[in-house]
C-alpha cells in the first residue's frame, strides 16, 4: 500500500508543482490587470509598454500548465486506481485462507468503494495543494496592497473556514458510517449473487432480501451522505456570502474609513474575487479528501488484518521448495482448534509414503475436511511438527506444496494455471481415461468447454490435479457426484492407474464403504480423532462395514 504512494508520490509532487504554476499564471494575469487598472485610474499609464508581451507569456504559461495538468490528473488517477486494485488482488492471493474467507465483504468494499475514494482523493489533492499555495500567495498580495483591508478580510474569511472545519468534522462521521454501510451492502450483494438460484426459484425470498436486507442499507447510506453533503454545501454557501459581504464592505465603507485610495480598493476587490476561486476549490476538495482518508485507513486496516507478506519473489520461490522426489512425509502430534466453535482435530500422527492409497472415513462433522485443510496448510496446525525423512521439522507452508487437492466444493479455473510441463498427449489420455474425450478437447491450451454436468466437471478438476507436478492427490468425497458405473471405475481402476503410471500418492475422504478394500491404509475420523484401522483388523473392520 505504502509502495503505491511511494511509486506515485513523485507524480503527485510533479503535478502539484505544475498546478501551482498554473495557479500562479492566473494570479499573474489578475495582478497585471490590476496594475493596468490602477495605472489607468491614476492616469500614469506609460505610453511605451510591453503589456501585450506579458499577457502573451502569461497566457502561454497558463495554456501549457493547464494542459499538462489535465493529462497528469488522468494519468495519476488511472495509475492509482489500477495499482490499488492489483495490490488488493495480490494481497488476497498471498493471505491466509481463513482471513480471506472471513473478510470477503471488506475485500469487495476495498475493490469498489475504497479504490474509487482514494482515486478521487488523489485527483483532488493536486488542485487542493495548488489552491492552498495560491491562497497563501494571494493573501501575501492582499497584505501588500493594504494591511487594514487584509486584516478585516482575513478575519471574516477565517470565520467562514472555521465553520467549514466543524461541518467537515461532523461530515466525516457520516462518511465513516457510510463506509460501514457499504461493507454490509457488499455482504448482501454477495448473498444475492451466490444464492441467485434460490432467489430465482422463490420470489418471496428475493423480495424479502431486498426489503429487509438491502433497502434499509441503501436508505441509510443515502440519508447519511445527503446530511454530510448538505452540511458541506450550506457552510460553503455561508462562506460565499461572507465573501460577498467583504467585497461590498470594502467597496462601500471600508475604503473611506481607512483612507485607502480608490485604485487600491479596486485592486483589492479584484484580488479578493480572484482568491474566491481557490478557496472554493479547497472547500470542494475537503469531502473527497476526507472520504479518501477514511478509505486509505480502511485499506491499511485490511492489510493488517489479512496478515500477509508482500507479494514478492520469496512468496513465489517458496513454491519451488518442495522435494523433487517424494518418499515420505510425517505429521507428528498435529492439532488444530477452531476459535469460535472450539472443535478440535488431533493431535494425530500420520506418515504418508510414496505411492500409497489412503482412505479416511467418518460421520458428518467428524473433522475430515478440517484434517485435510491442515495437511494443505489452509489451516496451519496450532501444534505439531512435520518431517520429510530426516529429523529437521519442515514448515507447513513447504509441506503443503506436496499436495494437489480436489475439494468437495472445488473451483475449476478456465486455464491450466500453475502447470509448468503441459503435456498434450497426457491430457488426451487422461480425458480418455475419465471418458470425457467426446465432450472436451484442448483448444488454444485450454479445455474447449467447462459447460458440463457436476460429475463431469469434477472429473476435469481431477485431471487438472493429476497434471500438477505434485506427488500427493487429496480428494474430498470426489466420487460423491459420480454415477455407480464411473464410481466403480474410479475406485477399482483409475486410482490404481494414477498411482502406478503417474507416480502419485492418494489421500481420499470417502463414504463409499463398498470400496474401502481398494485402499492400502484405512483411517477413521471420529470427533476430530484420527485412528488407523490397522492391518490386522482392517479386513475385519472392512468386513464389519460391508456386512
Ligand atoms: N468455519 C468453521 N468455523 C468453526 N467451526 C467449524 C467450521 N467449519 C467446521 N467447523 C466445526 O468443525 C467440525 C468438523 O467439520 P468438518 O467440515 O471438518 O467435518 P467433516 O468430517 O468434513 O464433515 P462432512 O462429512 O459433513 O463434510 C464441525 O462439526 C464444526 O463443528
Amino acid at each position: 500500500m505504502e509502495n503505491i504512494y511511494k511509486n506515485n508520490y513523485k507524480l503527485i509532487i510533479t503535478y502539484s508543482i505544475i498546478g501551482i504554476l498554473s495557479g500562479f499564471s492566473s494570479f499573474l494575469f489578475i495582478a497585471l490587470v490590476n496594475q493596468i487598472i490602477s495605472l489607468s485610474i491614476s492616469e500614469v499609464m506609460p505610453k511605451e509598454h510591453n503589456y501585450m508581451l506579458f499577457f502573451a507569456l502569461i497566457i502561454a504559461l497558463f495554456f501549457m500548465t493547464k494542459r499538462l495538468l489535465s493529462e497528469g490528473v488522468i494519468e495519476i488517477s488511472q495509475t492509482i486506481f489500477w495499482d490499488i486494485r492489483s495490490y488488493v488482488v495480490k494481497a488476497i492471493i498471498v493471505s491466509p485462507y481463513l482471513k480471506v474467507k472471513n473478510m470477503k465483504d471488506e475485500i469487495y468494499s476495498a475493490l469498489t468503494a475504497d479504490v474509487a475514494n482514494i482515486t478521487n482523493a488523489s485527483l483532488v489533492i493536486i488542485s487542493f495543494t495548488s489552491s492552498v499555495i495560491l491562497t497563501i500567495s494571494s493573501f501575501i498580495y492582499l497584505w501588500y496592497l493594504s494591511v487594514p483591508l487584509f486584516i478585516i478580510s482575513a478575519f471574516i474569511i477565517s470565520i467562514g473556514l472555521l465553520g467549514y472545519y466543524f461541518v467537515s468534522k461532523s461530515g466525516n462521521k457520516h462518511f465513516v458510517d457510510v463506509r460501514a454501510i457499504e461493507q454490509k451492502f457488499m455482504h448482501q450483494f454477495d448473498g444475492i449473487l451466490s444464492g441467485n438460484k434460490e432467489i430465482k426459484v422463490n420470489r418471496e425470498k428475493g423480495e424479502e432480501i431486498f426489503s429487509k436486507g438491502v433497502y434499509p442499507l441503501l436508505k441509510r447510506g443515502k440519508e447519511k451522505n445527503i446530511v454530510a453533503y448538505i452540511g458541506y454545501l450550506n457552510s460553503q454557501l455561508i462562506s460565499q456570502v461572507l465573501f460577498y459581504i467583504i467585497v461590498i464592505f470594502i467597496l462601500l465603507f471600508v475604503g473611506d474609513f481607512f483612507d485607502v485610495s480608490l485604485g487600491t480598493s479596486i485592486s483589492f476587490v479584484f484580488a479578493l474575487l480572484f482568491l474566491f476561486s481557490p478557496i472554493v476549490t479547497i472547500m470542494l476538495a475537503i469531502p473527497p479528501l476526507n472520504q479518501g482518508l477514511i478509505s486509505y485507513n480502511k485499506l491499511k486496516d485490511l492489510k493488517k488484518k489479512l496478515e500477509y507478506e508482500e507479494f514478492n519473489n520469496s512468496y513465489l520461490n517458496s513454491n519451488n521448495d518442495s522435494p523433487k522426489v517424494f518418499k515420505q512425509v510425517r505429521f507428528e502430534n498435529c492439532f488444530y482448534q477452531y476459535l469460535d466453535t472450539s472443535f478440535e482435530v488431533g493431535p494425530f500422527d500420520l506418515t504418508i509414503n510414496a505411492n500409497e492409497i489412503i482412505f479416511v472415513y467418518g460421520g458428518n462433522g467428524a473433522g475430515k475436511t478440517t484434517f485435510i485443510y491442515m495437511l494443505l496448510n489452509l489451516f496451519t496446525p496450532d501444534k505439531g511438527s512435520i518431517y520429510f525423512k530426516d529429523d529437521e521439522p519442515e514448515s507447513s507452508e513447504k509441506v503443503s506444496q506436496l499436495f494437489s487437492p480436489v475439494f468437495s466444493d472445488f473451483y475449476l479455473f478456465d486455464d491450466f494455471y500453475g502447470i509448468k510441463n503441459f503435456d498434450l498427449e497426457k491430457v488426451s489420455s487422461l480425458l480418455k481415461l475419465f471418458e470425457l474425450h467426446d465432450k472436451v478437447k484442448i483448444k488454444e491450451g485450454k479445455f474447449s468447454t467447462l459447460d458440463l454436468s457436476a460429475g463431469q466437471r469434477k472429473r476435469l478438476a481431477l485431471i487438472v490435479a493429476v497434471l500438477e507436478d505434485r506427488p500427493i492427490l487429496v480428494l474430498d468425497e470426489w466420487a460423491a457426484d459420480q454415477d455407480p458405473y464411473f464410481r466403480k471405475k474410479f475406485y477399482t481402476e483409475i486410482i490404481h492407474k494414477i498411482v502406478q503410471e503417474e507416480n502419485k500418492t492418494i489421500i481420499a475422504i470417502t463414504h463409499d464403504d463398498n470400496y474401502y478394500q481398494e485402499a492400502d491404509r484405512l483411517f477413521k475420523m471420529d470427533y476430530g480423532k484420527l485412528e488407523e484401522i490397522n492391518s490386522e483388523n482392517t479386513l475385519q473392520t472392512k468386513n464389519n462395514i460391508l456386512t
